[in-house]
């Protein structure tokens, strides 16, 4: 079992949560985030909401098939580890993007009569508590801590919501088949809460061979945050993106990603602090938008 470090996002102390949170990004890329500002109600409403639309009629959820990255995907549509050979991952899921761009689907009002308000509320709270932890992350990294405001990151942030359900034991084969495949997060950070069932794993240190998996259990009313790779590329690897997958679920499980992207046209280049000499950049710089597409190619497959 990971034993993952807990941050208190209201903290008065900004420099020792910020102090706290550049060990836990350093360590493990993951950690418990408390006292978020996300109404626990509203995260209530939003898996009672998801639970209601994936319980629809499989020719109504097509309706809503994901479209520039926006609305469904079914069990299978995607493999989060594109070098399995297994046919995809034991999921289905729903995106929701950036609220103004008019681009997000929606099931019908009769179908579903408070979801979109629920959906939409709940991404806005998040965006919140996201960009408060991102100026904590700027202070731990010795930045101010409005940098990513400053160099454009959190205008029009590239964010979504991912809802996800796990039908649970569906008597598959020997095949490789995971609810989620290993893998990391594109983005800057990822904020989940799940409900409660078992099956999240990270994997520490990518690089040994046979890999260590270990269980990360849920916390009541905490979110479950890791670094994405963007960061770990901002950072020069200081900060890890760590390697994690969802185990085949015998049970049926609901978990609701958020995930934080920066503005489209930003540039993803490594920090001056965090080079030398001694230890160049290893990445160099790449569009947000450009890093995001070709992955989204790999995960679809198209
Ligand atoms: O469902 C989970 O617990 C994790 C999902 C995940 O890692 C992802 O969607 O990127
Ligand atoms: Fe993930």
């Amino acid at each position: 079992m990971a034993e993952l470090p807990v941050i208190d996002l209201s903290s008065p102390d900004r420099f020792s949560t910020a102090n706290s949170v550049r060990q836990a990004c350093v360590e493990h890329g993951f950690f418990y985030l408390v006292n978020h500002g996300v109404d626990e109600e509203l995260v209530k409403k939003v898996f009672e909401q998801s639970s209601n639309f994936f319980s629809l009629p499989i020719e109504d959820k097509m309706k809503l098939a994901r479209k520039n990255h926006r609305g469904y995907a079914a069990l299978y549509a995607e493999k989060l580890d594109p070098t399995l050979s297994s046919k995809g991952d034991s999921k289905e899921s729903f995106y929701i993007g950036p609220l103004a761009d008019d681009l997000n689907q929606w099931p019908l009002q009769e179908d579903l009569p408070s979801w979109k308000g629920t959906m939409e509320t709940y991404y806005q709270q998040v965006l919140s508590a996201g960009t408060k932890l991102l100026s904590v992350i700027a202070l731990s990294l010795k930045l101010d801590e409005d940098f990513f405001e400053k160099m454009g990151a959190l205008n029009e942030p590239y964010a979504f919501i991912r809802l996800l359900h796990y039908p649970g034991d569906l008597g598959s084969s020997s095949e490789d088949i995971y609810g989620a495949s290993a893998h990391s997060d594109y983005g800057m950070i990822t904020l989940l809460a799940t409900d409660g069932v078992p099956g999240l794993q990270i994997c520490r240190d990518k690089s040994k061979q046979p890999q260590v998996w270990e269980d990360v259990p849920s916390m009541t009313g905490a979110f479950v945050v890791n670094i994405g790779d963007m960061i770990e590329r901002w950072t020069n690897c200081l900060f890890r993106s760590t390697l994690h997958r969802v185990l085949p679920p015998r049970q049926e499980r609901y978990s609701v990603a958020f995930f934080m992207d920066p503005n489209k046209d930003c540039i993803v280049e490594c920090l001056e602090s965090c080079c030398s000499e001694a230890c160049p950049p290893r990445f160099p710089p790449i569009k947000s938008s450009d890093y995001l597409q070709e992955r989204l190619r790999l995960t679809y497959g198209s």
